[in-house]
This record gives structure tokens, C-alpha cells and sequence, in this order.
């Protein structure tokens, strides 16, 4: 039997008997009604009169497809349609398909058309950091995320971290079967702490070939969706991770001495943007503006950050990491399951002499160093590609490194360039990829930020893990970056 009439009221539901077919990227409709309903504001189940004046829904658009049961045999198959239309609004439509190729019912079909990659089967384990984005996080999930997460019928269960490291620990202890996707609903160090908690369990390696780590971005650091779903706007990132294709990438295995070793998923860095995040803590109120006003300082008073820096290197020069990168760009390698043997740390200790064949940066540049950056994600916030030569699972990390000698007009205009990546033009500018880098400070005290985290203030040495982790990307890959 059909949905009554009274029941489609209470939901909102456009009952269309517009005749649709299913095209290669839409559903197209034949003959939309010429009186269409207009939406009601704010009701999230209503009609889009945008979607229909362009005559399709697009699958990508799609979040749910249910067969209705027909009144009458003769009619076309009748389908209730679930999309994301204007505005990253939900909205419902019902369409009578017109021809239908194969055996299969018209839902089924679109379903599948709609998720190439089965997101709406798994089962999601949402951690929102209630203290994130400056105490947001918990509404923005709840206004711009959940709806989609709901349209989409995936299993969703909630919780809610209660002190800092909690999501270590939710996830040392969590089931391995009860979940396929931990999604933290947070900036970037609810991940940090997720893949920590994950290396921490006896399973790790079996964790690690199970779960798939995502971010919804509701956080004032979004790095992690930036990147990977190539927006940080709450519910278009939702949307994106609905639709996204699992792929591994690597991490990078951090190690100080006194330390128990830790995993990284993002960056590392020392110097200039190091104390523009962490010292500007006591800003955190102003927002992303903070940082900004942080680099700003660091740069006007020409702040020195003495170290030594000696790196494996992968590409030495631009043009090495330029021609590694369109070699390697668009390569979309099978998931093959990870074992301990890819978690084991290749190099010699960070107490042990450096090894012979990694190279040492020039101690006239690291006795003034500006900026050390080094990282695994081309952008590092929104709209700031500060890596765009950053490939999902090359086994490199990418490493920028600056001058404070530099003029303040020629540094000005390389990190206004971040944006587009643009700074990678510049002479003054060190890019390169490496394998396995060490960093020793040479002040007494300063700060050095691992994915945004403040850790000890001390040597510390990375190396990439190659592939380790499974996270979500938006057609398979990073966000756009610059052409290289
Ligand atoms: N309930 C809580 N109370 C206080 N801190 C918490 C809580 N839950 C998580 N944290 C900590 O908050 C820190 C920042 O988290 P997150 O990255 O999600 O937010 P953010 O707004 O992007 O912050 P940041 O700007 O520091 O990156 C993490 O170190 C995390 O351990």
C-alpha cells in the first residue's frame, strides 16, 4: 500500500507524478508538473524547485531512494527521492521512472548509482569534541551534519569527548566489528588522538585494516577535511564523505627520546607558525584570525629559530619534487592490508648519530631558521596549500623550510602566496620530499607542534609509514592543489 496523503503532509513530501528517467549522472525528469510547490523554509523535507528547474537530480545529490508501493499496477514504478538540493538542504521528491533497464527495482538502481562506493552500508562511530571550534562543534554536527548522515539511513552511533585524550581512549577499548568508519567530528586533533588510540590497542594492525578515519570538519583547525574532502564546510563535507572513495595513506611515525613514539597524520613544524598556533592559544576566541595575527608578529620582529635539521631526502630540489609529482599524481593503488612489519620504524634511534647518507641542511639557514613545516596533507587550514605537492601515499613527506634573513618584503610575498601555493615559486623558499627527517632545537625554549598538538621541546626525528591508514577522499584523491 502507497504512503496515505495525510502522511505525506506531516513529512513535507512533494507527491509529483513527474515522469523521470535514470540518466548516466542524474535521475532526469521527463515532464516535471508546471505547477511546482514552492520549498518551505527550513523544512527538510520539501521540494527543491532549484534542482527540478534544471530538470535533474544528480546521483551525487542523491541520499536515499525508497520505492513506493504503486496504487495502481498500471502506473510506472513510483520512487521517494531523498537529496541534498540548495543550500545543503534535505529535501524529498516522488517520481514515477519511466523505463528501466535490467531486473533490478528503480531504488535499488539509483542507490547504487548514488553510492559508488557503499558509504550509506557502513556503520559510523561520530566522536564530536564538544570544547572544539571554539565550543561549536556540537551544533554544527547537529544542524549541518546530521541531517545528511540521517537522509542517508547510515548507522550512526554518537559519543562525545569529556577531557582531552578521551578519543585515545574511546577508541583503545572500542569493539573492533562494532564499527567501519570513526568520524571525528572536531578539528585535527580528535584524528591525532584516534590513530593514536588505534596504534595503542594489541590489535593495532587488525584496527588499522578495519576502521577508516574521517573528519567532519566543526573544529577551528580542519586541515584533515580541507585536504581530503576538499571543503571545511560542515555539511558539504558530509555530503563529500558520503560519496567518498576509502584509500590508504601514510602516516608518520614520530619519535623523541623519553617519549613513547607517536603517530602523526598531519604535520609537524618549528619556528614561525609553530608559536603563531600554540602561543596564540590565549587568542583562541578571536577564531582562525589568531593565527594570522601570529604569523604576522613572527615576521615583523624577523624571529630567529636556531636548529639543526638533517633530512633523508626523497627529491632534494623543486624540480625533482615537481617531476616526482606528476609522475605519481592520479595513481589509485588497490587497498591492500597493512601489517606490523609497515608500522616498524626503519631509521636508527633519535639518540643515535644521524645516518650517513641523509643529507644536513645549511647551518648558516638553520642557525636563522624562519619557517619549518613538514607535513602529509596539502592544506594545512582552509584555501592554504602550504603543501601542494602532497600525494595521499608516495611514502614522502613534504618539507618547507625558510629563512628569517629573508627581506620582510620577499617573505611577505612568498606567505601571501600560501594560498594558492604559490610560495613554492620562490627561490627563498626550501621544498622538498623526504623519507625520514631529524630536528634538533638550538633555543632554550620554543615550540614544537605535532598535528597542531603541542609536544616536548625537544629533538625530535619522523619518518613516513607508508599507507598505514584508511581514510575517505573525495573522488579518490586530495583536493585540487596548484599545477606543480
Ligand atoms: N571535552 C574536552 N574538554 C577539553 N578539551 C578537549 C575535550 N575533548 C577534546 N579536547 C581536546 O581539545 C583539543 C583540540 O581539539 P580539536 O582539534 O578537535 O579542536 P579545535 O577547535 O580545532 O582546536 P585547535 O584549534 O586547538 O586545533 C584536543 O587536544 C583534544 O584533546
Amino acid at each position: 500500500m502507497s504512503r496515505s496523503a495525510s502522511n505525506d503532509r506531516l513529512l513535507g513530501l512533494s507527491r509529483l507524478s513527474a515522469r523521470a528517467q535514470l540518466g548516466d549522472n542524474a535521475v532526469i525528469l521527463a515532464s516535471p508538473n508546471q505547477n511546482l510547490p514552492e520549498p518551505t523554509i527550513g523544512c527538510i523535507t520539501c521540494f527543491d524547485s532549484d534542482s527540478f528547474a534544471s530538470l535533474e537530480i544528480l546521483y551525487a545529490d542523491i541520499l536515499w531512494a525508497e520505492c513506493l508501493a504503486a496504487d495502481d499496477s498500471d502506473i510506472s514504478p513510483q520512487v521517494e527521492l531523498t537529496y541534498v538540493g540548495s543550500e545543503l538542504r534535505v529535501y524529498k521528491c516522488v517520481l514515477s521512472i519511466d523505463t528501466l533497464p535490467g531486473s533490478k527495482d528503480a531504488a535499488t538502481q539509483i542507490l547504487a548509482r548514488a553510492y559508488r562506493h557503499e558509504m550509506h552500508r557502513k556503520r559510523f562511530l561520530v566522536i564530536i569534541n564538544p570544547h572544539g571550534g571554539q565550543g561549536n562543534a556540537e551544533n554544527l554536527y547537529n544542524e549541518q551534519c546530521k541531517p545528511l548522515l540521517q537522509a542517508a539511513h547510515v548507522s550512526v552511533d554518537v559519543i562525545k569527548t569529556t577531557y582531552q585524550g578521551h578519543a585515545t581512549a574511546i577508541v583503545a577499548d572500542l569493539p573492533l566489528s562494532q564499527y567501519d568508519v570513526i568520524v571525528c567530528a572536531s578539528g585535527d586533533g580528535i584524528p591525532h588522538e584516534v590513530v593514536n588510540g588505534m596504534r595503542s590497542r594489541k590489535d593495532y594492525v587488525a584496527a588499522f585494516n578495519r576502521w577508516t578515519v574521517a573528519q567532519l570538519p566543526c573544529g577551528s583547525g580542519n586541515a584533515m577535511a580541507a585536504s581530503c574532502l576538499g571543503t571545511v564546510r560542515p555539511g558539504a563535507a558530509t555530503l563529500a564523505l558520503l560519496k567518498a572513495q576509502e584509500r590508504r595513506v601514510d602516516l608518520m611515525g614520530v619519535s623523541q627520546a623519553g617519549q613513547p613514539p607517536k603517530l602523526s597524520f598531519l604535520s609537524q613544524t618549528y619556528g614561525v607558525i609553530a608559536c603563531s598556533d600554540i602561543c596564540t592559544e590565549f587568542l583562541r576566541f578571536m577564531g582562525a584570525v589568531r593565527f594570522d595575527l601570529g604569523v604576522l608578529y613572527q615576521v615583523v620582529r624577523r624571529s630567529k629559530f636556531p636548529c639543526e635539521i638533517s633530512i633523508k631526502y626523497a627529491c632534494e630540489t623543486k624540480e625533482g619534487v615537481s617531476e616526482f609529482y606528476s609522475q605519481r599524481k592520479g595513481e589509485n593503488p588497490e587497498d591492500v592490508d597493512v601489517s606490523s612489519k609497515n608500522f616498524q620504524l626503519r631509521f636508527p634511534d633519535v639518540e643515535a648519530p644521524v645516518p650517513e647518507d641523509w643529507t644536513v641542511v645549511d647551518p648558516q639557514v638553520t642557525a636563522n631558521l624562519g619557517i619549518f613545516y613538514s607535513g602529509k596533507m596539502p592544506y594545512v587550514a582552509d584555501g592554504v596549500q602550504f603543501f601542494p605537492a602532497a600525494l595521499p601515499d608516495d611514502g614522502t613527506i613534504d618539507i618547507v623550510v625558510t629563512d628569517a634573513r629573508d627581506p620582510f618584503t620577499k617573505t611577505a610575498a612568498y606567505l601571501t602566496r600560501v594560498g594558492s601555493g604559490g610560495h613554492f615559486d620562490f627561490s627563498e623558499v626550501h621544498y622538498a620530499k623526504a623519507e625520514a627527517f631529524r630536528l634538533t632545537p638550538r633555543l632554550r625554549d620554543s615550540v614544537i607542534s605535532v598535528d597542531g598538538e603541542n609536544f616536548p621541546f625537544q629533538a625530535l626525528q619522523v619518518e613516513v609509514l607508508k599507507g598505514v591508514c584508511k581514510t575517505l577522499l573525495k573522488d579518490g584523491e586530495f583536493a585540487e592543489t596548484r599545477n606543480l
